[in-house]
């Protein structure tokens, strides 16, 4: 028991500590630092502690309560005992009682009765008076027997009384000595099982305590190493407050030099909206001058080159145009003039002058780089036409359309398109669609439409400014190369159509071209 309070008081002191240390961490100076994070890891160690400090209590509570049971339990059988005790010494007093009775009463019974003498005497009667007396003593004697035997019974009575009040004394005594034993028994049982119950819980609460012994050690260590850090962080924490509070003025102050500097921002920012409007101003001008001046240079490139541009290209000579000299000297060209093209017809020397001339060696490159101001006057607001035309095999597919590798006047000039829309989305909005018309033996047709058997007709624009227009021709808006490849993919145009009169067209916000019919690929 000594030991058991022994440690409970040590109990007590650890939960005291453990109490101390929970305490402790809250004090940290630096929240969100390393330290902190140990100091909150420690807290969970502490706070598990905690609770394995309450199970061991309850542990020690639930034994404490058996332990309790068992001692009234022990109490309740002894107070049996007690009462049982009480009752024979009573039943014991009692019978010991009777027996004294029955014995004063034998003693009285013997002192009333004097051994009777029987004497036997001879005598004559001699008077009515002796023969009275002998009568009266007869009587007397009769009486006197009666007396006797009554007593004899009496006594006898007495004897079975006394010897069945000496066997359920006996059987008391045995019952006693029964009970004395089961007592004895349940006594030895109790206690035994009181040491086991006790020696449980001591050895529950020494584990308890050297577990929180080894805990409340390590806790120390890593307490001592708080401390240790608390103690380093210091003259940081110092820094901080100084910088804080340093800082603290400045917010203070903040809102004014804030409202001083939007002032002084706000006097700037007009100024420079001022000289931005003035530029642009500038600007705009500028640009309308540069459009004058592209315009000029249009008309003046279409002066110089001509409104209609004639440009002959040259394939390599293939299988079907023979071999030999023949077939090589059928087109010959001027070293010096990129203008002229000599031809033999019928074997006479035919030639012709036109805005330039490409020979076999010319790349779609050259071609392109040809007709690639046309694009820039397209996306000027110009409307442009580049069509091919020649007869079968010339090669009219190959220089609008070309391959994947190496593509043609078309996906060139529509890449370019995008690129230089692309370029000039931050300062214009561009609406670039894409339809596709045919006109064949007078007969208009919408390519890209639901019903490509209908015919369309052509008209003038109502807003007079001279334009054709096709009402109903079906257009699509598109965003990027792909998505003109898509349309053309999509629409169920006979292959036939495609290759022999496709026309694609577009400028921003217009849509329309036409051109005649026959062998031609356009653009
Ligand atoms: N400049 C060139 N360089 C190399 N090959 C060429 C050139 N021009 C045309 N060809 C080749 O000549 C052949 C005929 O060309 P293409 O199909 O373009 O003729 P086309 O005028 O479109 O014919 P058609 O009117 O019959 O459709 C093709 O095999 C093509 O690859």
């Amino acid at each position: 028991m000594v030991e058991n309070e022994r440690l409970r008081q040590e109990m007590r002191r650890c939960e005291a500590e453990l109490q101390d240390l929970r305490a402790t961490p809250a004090a940290s100076p630096c929240p969100g630092c390393e330290h902190s994070q140990e100091s909150a890891q420690l807290r969970d160690r502490l706070s598990q502690l905690q609770l394995e400090v309450a199970e061991n209590k309850g542990m020690l509570s639930e034994l404490n309560l058996e332990v309790q049971q068992k001692t009234d339990r022990l109490a309740e059988v002894e107070l049996r005992l007690k009462d049982c005790l009480a009752e024979k010494a009573q039943e014991e007093e009692r019978l010991s009682r009777r027996l004294r009775d029955s014995h004063e009463t034998i003693a009285s019974l013997r002192a009333q009765c004097p051994p009777v003498k029987y004497v036997i005497k001879t005598i004559e009667v001699e008077s009515p008076k002796t023969k009275q007396a002998l009568s009266e003593s007869q009587a007397r004697n009769q009486h006197l027997q009666e007396q006797v035997a009554m007593q004899r019974q009496v006594l006898k009575e007495m004897e079975q009384q006394l010897q069945s009040s000496h066997q359920l004394t006996m059987q008391l005594r045995a019952q006693i000595a029964m009970y004395e034993s089961e007592l004895e028994r349940a006594h030895g049982q109790m206690l035994e099982e009181m040491q086991s119950l006790e020696e449980d819980k001591n050895r529950a609460i020494e584990e308890a305590f050297a577990r929180a012994q080894v805990e409340m050690k390590a806790v120390h260590e890593n307490l001592a190493g708080v401390r240790t850090n608390l103690l380093t962080l210091q003259p940081a924490l110092r820094t901080l407050t100084n910088d804080y509070n340093g800082l603290k003025r400045q917010v203070r102050s903040f809102p004014l030099l804030l409202q001083e500097a939007l002032r002084s921002v706000k006097a700037e920012i007009g100024q420079a909206i001022e000289e931005v409007n003035s530029n642009n101003q500038e600007l705009l001008r500028k640009y309308r001058r540069e459009l004058q001046l592209r315009k000029k240079c249009h008309n003046e490139l279409v002066r110089l080159k001509g409104n209609i541009r004639v440009i002959a290209r040259v394939r390599p000579i293939t299988k079907e145009d023979g071999e030999g000299p023949e077939a090589a000297n059928a087109v010959t060209f001027d070293p010096d003039d990129d203008s002229i093209i000599h031809l033999l017809h019928k074997g006479k020397p035919v030639s012709f002058e036109l805005d330039k001339v490409f020979s076999p060696r010319a790349s779609q490159q050259d071609v392109f780089q040809e007709v690639q101001a046309l694009i820039t006057s397209c996306i000027d607001g110009f409307n442009v036409c580049i069509f091919a035309y020649g007869q079968t095999g010339a090669g009219k597919t190959y220089t609008m359309e070309g391959s994947h590798e190496n593509p043609g006047i078309n996906q060139r000039a529509l890449q370019l398109l995008f690129s230089e829309v692309q370029e000039k989305a931050s300062d214009w909005e561009y609406s670039i669609t894409v339809s596709a018309a045919e006109i064949y033996n007078e007969v208009l047709r919408d390519l890209l439409g639901k019903e490509p058997q209908e015919k369309l007709e052509i008209r003038l624009c109502p807003d007079g400014s001279g334009q054709l227009y096709v009402p109903g021709l079906t257009e699509f808006q598109v965003q990027s190369v792909d998505d003109i490849n898509k349309v053309w993919a999509r629409r169920s145009i006979p292959s036939s159509l495609r290759s022999e009169c496709a026309r694609w067209s577009w400028a921003p916000g217009h849509a329309g071209q036409s051109s005649g019919p026959g062998r031609a690929r356009s653009i």
